[in-house]
């Protein structure tokens, strides 16, 4: 055993524990195997970290729970019943990496924050215009954003964004794609802290890919381990520190050095 990460784990309570999400005998190859044979699940209210060495496959597995890709075979259930990636979009929704890639260059902040009230909530602009600005309040934003373009704003600023739109879609579960990773340690964790009233105030399950440990450590409740393709390890992140498994070990290793 092993060195833990440096930083105070705090874990938030959940109510209630029903299941949301399973994956069943998981595949995916493109020319080569990608994920095989995988089987987990989250239940609402979860955050689940998923972990492993660069090329392992974290991101096609976000691109196949959200379904914008689909399994070569196996099944994707939403509570118990295979899932409808249509009827399901406001119950799944992914953010990415690269804020950017989420936004039209040409709709401003806006229109991309009203899109959802529309669409979901058929509420008209004027009513739309006084919920968006409690919400860029909570994600620590003011109003002079919503007359800018994605480009006139910072990614941290995007990611945010990004943010307050999940706020707004409220999906049950929401796939996070290394959303951190290209942003300051101050605004990964306003970021981790908003997340993390999401889960709490909503009971929003989030499936959390990421290289970077200590925030795992911090906000995930389970962690899956892939590698190879295969989920070789499951757990609490104390659990994976008195894994046996060597790759497991080299992560944490890895991880606390880098830390
Ligand atoms: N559309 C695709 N066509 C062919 N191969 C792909 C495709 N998408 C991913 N791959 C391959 O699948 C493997 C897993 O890629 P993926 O991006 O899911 O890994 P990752 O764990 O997210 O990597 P990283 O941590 O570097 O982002 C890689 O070998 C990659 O080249």
């Amino acid at each position: 055993m092993l060195l833990s990460i440096p930083i105070q784990s705090h874990y938030y309570e959940r109510k209630r524990i029903m299941r949301l999400f399973e994956a069943k005998d998981l595949t995916k190859k493109y020319d080569k195997t990608v994920l095989n044979h995988l089987d987990f699940s989250i239940d609402e209210g979860e955050v689940v970290g998923i972990i492993g060495v660069s090329g392992c496959g974290k991101s096609t597995l976000a691109r196949l729970v959200s379904g914008i890709e689909k399994p070569s075979s196996g099944s994707l259930l939403y509570q118990g019943k295979t899932v409808d990636f249509k009827k399901s979009r406001k119950d799944i929704q992914l953010i990415l990496q690269n804020p950017i890639e989420s936004f039209s260059p040409r709709m401003k902040i806006k229109q991309f924050l009203y899109e959802p009230y529309h669409y979901f909530y058929h509420l008209n602009k004027k009513e739309a215009m006084t919920a968006i600005k409690k919400i860029l309040e909570q994600v620590g934003m003011d109003e002079t954003c919503l007359g800018k373009y994605p480009h006139e704003l910072s990614g941290g600023q995007l990611q945010r964004i990004s943010i307050a739109r999940a706020l707004i879609i409220q999906p049950q579960l929401l796939i996070c794609d290394e959303i951190t990773s290209s942003l300051d340690q101050v605004i990964q964790r306003d970021i981790i802290e908003l997340l993390k009233q999401c889960v709490y105030k909503y009971h929003m399950a989030i499936l959390f890919v990421s290289h970077d440990l200590s925030l795992v450590h911090e906000f995930c409740h389970q962690v899956l381990v892939l590698n190879d393709g295969k989920i070789i390890e499951k757990g609490t992140i104390q659990q994976l520190y008195k894994s046996e498994n060597e790759v497991v070990q080299n992560l944490l290793k890895a991880a606390y050095l880098n830390g």
